[in-house]
């Protein structure tokens, strides 16, 4: 039965592929079955392909909603045009310089974007766009003003010139690369990393993902994309204005994407179809601007995840019906133990971590007062305490997440100055949170491969072309993953969204993902929160082998069995203070900490009686 199901898994790859080249070869049909008129509507979709093709993986991929972008085409097709009316150089020469152009000054305008972040971000783009249409009004020189380029040469190839035909043809050409580009990276660990990081930032942080590098690799290929659509539309239409790319076509290009459905790879086609032939069907040609108007607020009314994104959503429920619940990599045959711990078992006596005069205030709160105390490689030690007491603090500070006032760290006798989480991470400190920040988009399987994603990165041009060794690394890490779901006794749905979990296997599967980054510190926030008993007795069995194998633990939990029962040493802070460090016996039956836990309930008691 599985073979069937897998199988039928492999026809509908297979089907996909036949029925993308059926459409492929339709479009290039195109060119001998529409006349002119409708052939340029169809160049003009390409077009849009190619820049909003980039546009998807900045908005879909990374959540940068640029709102400029038409300035980055404006680039490629200025730069190409003047270039080409000016020294007479060749359509492939200047389109590439056109390109490389747009890419610096797309990687330029990144920098501030992505740094600003927030409401900030939309509104740089918003002021880069309109800077280049002021610029390209003005600069007579290089722009020719407010009338623009015109005879700009068309491509030319051993002395055949490019018509409206062949211009087609190559648009749809470079317009499937870029589909196919777009769905490499969808199913590459920079991709993965692009998503968690538009999706939890601090998560991604604390599997050692920058966000930086992630969103500017992505800023890159769109200012690619869009330089390289800019260059091939002037040299088609052979005349260019700063009309042809102002505020109303970056509003275009964020439509198409939004409407064809944003991180889906074939939105663009959808949305730039829709884009370009309504305002001819419906003949509304002059109030355009109204009708991209009307759309926009009707897909965030209606299809806030676009047309794509519903009707997948629509039909993936029935397609998972078929799928194996929990698939294992055939080609693997390390288990997760082995995964885990090729690293030898550091001796256990020695410290790993070392808390010296630790302090964190937020404003007058004084959340964490000189907090010290150090902790044994290879051990459980379990921080426990009153709710407030700056567990979690406590916690953030170690990762990084917070930054501590006073106080120093110590990692394998090491000092540690202040640090990111990413940084952190690293350094091979890993850690859960309280509330769960998977991955909502990604799958159960796809948030574990994350973690390995500092570890196993490809490089951004390997991932983008899918070589056959990025193939290997991707297929190495599926089968990691599965070790390591196996390691942890998942048993659920390994390709289901990890929106669709259920809370006890979030928190198994993010305690996964913790470990797919082979840490030798792993922060556990409250693991046991939420899942039933059996997964509790599965957590604790996981523990201690992970401590067998040298790992060491910080485990913050409330259930006080549990952490009797897992633990070597328990750290009881109270009001941000350190009241104690000993074995779980002693320091549960210490009346210090009998009464930091029960003080509030025997005063509520008393208040009642
Ligand atoms: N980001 C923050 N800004 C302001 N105050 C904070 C912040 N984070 C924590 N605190 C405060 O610091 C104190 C310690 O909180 P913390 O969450 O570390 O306690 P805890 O021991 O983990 O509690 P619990 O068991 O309820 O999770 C609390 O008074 C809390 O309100």
């Amino acid at each position: 039965m599985n073979q069937l199901i897998e199988k039928s898994f492999g026809y509908r790859t297979a089907a996909g592929w036949i029925a993308g080249l059926a459409a492929v070869g339709l479009l290039a049909a195109g060119p001998w079955m529409v006349d002119t008129y409708y052939l340029n509507l169809l160049f003009m979709i390409g077009i849009f392909v190619i820049t909003c093709t980039g546009m998807n993986i900045l908005i879909g991929y990374c959540g940068i909603v640029s709102i400029g972008h038409a300035g980055l085409m404006a680039v490629g097709a200025y730069m190409s045009s003047f270039l080409s009316t000016t020294y007479g150089l060749s359509f492939w020469t200047v389109a590439l310089i056109g390109m490389l152009v747009s890419l610096i000054i797309g990687s330029l305008i990144a920098i501030p974007t992505i740094r600003a972040g927030g409401v900030y971000l939309s509104m740089i783009t918003i002021a880069f766009g309109v800077v280049i249409h002021e610029v390209l009004i003005r600069w007579d020189g290089f722009s020719g003003g407010p009338l623009g380029i015109s005879g700009i040469a068309k491509p030319q190839v051993a002395g055949y010139t490019f018509d409206l035909k062949s211009m087609y043809i190559f648009v749809l050409a470079i317009a499937v690369i870029a589909l196919l580009i777009a769905r490499n990276l969808r199913r590459s660990s920079w991709g993965r990393a692009m998503i968690a990081t538009k999706e939890n930032e601090i998560a991604a942080a604390s599997l050692g993902i920058r966000k930086f590098t992630v969103q500017y690799a992505g800023f890159a290929i769109s200012s690619v994309l869009a330089g390289l659509s800019g260059a091939i539309y002037a040299h088609t239409n052979s005349f260019i204005s700063p009309d042809t790319y102002n505020f109303q076509t970056s509003v275009q290009l964020v439509l198409i994407v939004i409407l064809g459905g944003s991180g889906r790879v074939l939105g663009p086609v959808i949305g730039a179809a829709i884009i370009v032939f309504l305002p001819e069907v419906l003949d509304m040609e002059k109030l355009r601007m109204a009708l991209y108007g009307g759309i926009m607020f009707a897909v965030l009314f209606f299809l806030p995840k676009g047309i794509a994104g519903t009707v997948a959503g629509w039909v993936a429920p029935q397609l998972s019906r078929f799928a194996p619940k929990s698939q294992k990599a055939s080609s693997s045959t390390a288990s997760g133990e082995e995964i885990m711990f090729s690293a030898p078992a550091q001796a256990k006596d020695k410290e790993l971590l070392v808390l010296e005069g630790i302090n964190k205030y937020f404003g007058g709160l004084h959340a964490l007062k000189d907090v010290s105390f150090s902790v044994a490689a290879g051990t459980i030690h379990s921080l426990v305490g009153p709710n407030g007491a700056g567990k979690t603090t406590l916690l953030n500070v170690i990762s990084g997440l917070y930054s501590s006032e006073q106080g120093s760290f110590k990692l394998h006798g090491e000092k540690l100055v202040p640090r990111s989480l990413s940084a952190v991470a690293q350094l091979g400190i890993a850690r859960t949170f309280q509330h769960s920040r998977l991955f909502k988009e990604l799958s159960v399987l796809e948030n574990i491969m994350t973690g390995m994603t500092k570890r196993e990165r490809s490089g951004l041009g390997a991932s983008l072309l899918r070589t056959p060794k990025q193939l290997r690394s991707e297929r190495q890490m599926e089968a990691r993953s599965h070790a390591l779901l196996d390691l942890i006794g998942y048993e659920g749905d390994r390709h289901m969204p990890a929106s669709q979990l259920p809370y006890g296997h979030q928190r198994m599967v993010e305690i996964a993902r913790a470990l797919a980054t082979s840490p030798s510190l792993l922060l556990l926030d409250e693991p046991a929160a939420g899942m039933t008993a059996t997964e509790i007795e599965q957590l604790e069995n996981l523990l201690r082998k992970l401590v067998s194998h040298g790992v060491t633990v910080i485990l913050i939990e409330h259930h006080m069995d549990f952490v009797q029962r897992v633990s070597d040493t328990v750290t009881v802070l109270d009001f941000g203070r350190v009241i104690g460090t000993g074995s779980p016996e002693q320091m549960l039956s210490d009346p210090r900490v009998i009464q930091a836990y029960l003080g509030g309930e025997e005063v509520a008691a008393s208040a009642e009686h």
